[in-house]
């Protein structure tokens, strides 16, 4: 197998981003959740190759991709003779990109030289999504900064799913590695149903084999969602109470500060359920609902997770608030003052929720009338991630009712920490009480 990788990036970071800090106005209406069925597939993690990056200008490769390739080359998990391609429709030169990118970079000033280093290995080409002959003209590209024996290469699909089966079936015409391997790297969502899902694993499988398609979550990369499988079971402490006879109710939470910056296009067609809650928070619960894999290989963690969602009893209407956030009139910003319908991408009378709680019932012998609540939404108040998992009260109480209710606390993001809101005696001669938290903050205990 050729050593030679190619990474083509489809899809580019072009435009300045804006701030929405302010306001969520919940509203209330229907809301339908993608079936089950389509939360089905693996998830797998894809460490490397040819990086053809498919839309190199848009948020998702700014913010994540182009990042964490840039984690890979500096600490050295990239194969030597790496090169990185991007591709969209913008006309865009490779500062260009770089620029773009770099609020989002992390480079320590120790880390500069290397950097450069990194931005050397890269090429921009610019193209349609639809055109055949431009994905030739894109293989053109990769085959003369290939050797001669060519190339492994993979395809990021930074792209908005509408044009995810077009730009697959081009890239399967003409880009295919000849002498090394191809995979494909597909963001979610995938599908706005369970109809549209299968539609697209069917096409995805009609031109590539599974093993060479991979379907991102990237809430699976982060730390703390990675440290629930250890939290669980790796301490006996946690085990013989994660069940409904201690835990009161789950809070999954994801916020973020800022509203859609120029991403209307794509958001509002699939909204935030589709966008945040379908995935990451349902990735996350599945996580802390599951029974114990029998190991951790990843299809048996996938089994495991699949058996809980089965168990979620359909979402009731009453159960589910929405909203849509609107300018804070007393924001300081011109940002601020903005609410969604100002997004110049978004239509003007777009219905679309951008923030929403739903209340989730899993139907099994652990969990049954626990509420697990989840709640996400943009342009809020903070960015936060975070799973709560709350206590009941103390049975047979001696204090007069002054003690709160224990919780679990895992901070996803910022400043990742597990921590334990608990009763204790406030030190001094009285017998007071106080709540307190027994706290592993990262920053504090590791190097992060
Ligand atoms: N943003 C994020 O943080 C995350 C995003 N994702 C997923 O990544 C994918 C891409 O998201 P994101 O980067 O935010 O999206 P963007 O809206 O930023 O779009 C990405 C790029 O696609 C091209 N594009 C935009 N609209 C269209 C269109 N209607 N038709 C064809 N091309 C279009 C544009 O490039 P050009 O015009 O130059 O061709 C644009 O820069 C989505 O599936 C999303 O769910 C996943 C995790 C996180
Ligand atoms: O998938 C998505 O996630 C991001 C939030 O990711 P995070 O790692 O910064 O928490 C969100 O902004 C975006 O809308 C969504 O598509």
């Amino acid at each position: 197998m050729s050593p030679h990788f190619s990474f083509v990036s489809l899809g580019i970071p072009a435009r300045a981003p804006l701030r929405y800090p302010a306001l969520s106005m919940p509203g209330s209406s229907l809301v339908r959740f993608m079936p089950v069925s389509a939360l089905s597939s693996a998830h797998r993690y894809l460490v490397t190759s040819t990086l053809p990056h498919l839309r190199s200008t848009g948020d998702l490769a700014k913010k994540k991709t182009y990042p964490a390739l840039w984690g890979l080359y500096r600490d050295g998990l990239l194969p030597e003779n790496t090169k990185f391609f991007g591709y969209a429709r913008s006309a865009l030169t490779i500062e260009e990109i770089k620029e773009n990118c770099r609020p989002f970079m992390n480079v320590k000033s120790e880390e500069e030289t290397n950097y450069q280093n990194f931005w050397r290995n890269h090429f921009y080409v610019q193209g349609t999504y639809t055109q055949l002959t431009d994905f030739h003209k894109l293989n053109e590209v990769l085959c003369s900064y290939e050797p001669e024996n060519g190339a492994n290469r993979i395809f990021y699909l930074a792209l908005p799913p509408s044009v995810f089966e077009v730009v697959t079936t081009n890239l399967r015409k003409s880009c295919v590695s000849k002498k090394g391997w191809t995979r494909i790297i597909v963001e979610k969502p995938f599908g706005h149903d369970d109809a549209s899902s299968e539609k697209l694993s069917l096409h995805l499988a009609s031109l590539f084999s599974e093993d060479q398609v991979f379907r991102i979550d990237h809430y699976l990369g982060k730390e703390m969602v990675q440290n629930l499988m250890i939290l669980r079971f790796g301490n006996g402490l946690f085990s013989p109470t994660w069940n409904r006879l201690f835990v009161a109710s789950v809070q999954i939470t994801f916020k973020e500060p800022f509203g859609t910056e120029g991403r209307g296009g794509y958001f509002d067609k699939f909204g935030i359920i589709r966008d945040v809650m379908q995935n990451h928070l349902l990735q996350i619960l599945s996580l802390v609902a599951m029974e114990k894999p029998p190991s951790i290989h990843p299809d048996d963690i996938r089994n495991e997770k699949v058996k809980v969602l089965k168990c979620i009893k359909p979402i009731k209407k009453e159960d589910v608030v929405l909203g849509q956030y609107v300018g804070n009139p007393n924001g300081k910003t011109d940002e601020e003052k903005k609410g969604y319908l100002d997004d110049p991408t978004v239509p003007n009378d777009s219905i679309t929720p951008t923030y929403c709680t739903a209340l989730l019932k899993i139907d099994n012998e652990r969990w049954e009338g626990v509420p697990f609540i989840l709640r996400c939404g943009k342009a809020l108040n903070e960015r936060k991630a975070v799973i709560r998992i709350q206590y009941n009260d103390v049975p047979g109480d001696i204090f007069d009712k002054q003690c709160k209710r224990n919780e679990l606390v895992i901070r996803v993001q910022p400043n990742e920490a597990v921590y334990v809101k608990m009763m204790t005696k406030t030190p001094g001669m009285s017998f007071d009480m106080e709540e307190t938290e027994l706290d592993l903050t990262y920053s504090n205990r590791y190097k992060v």
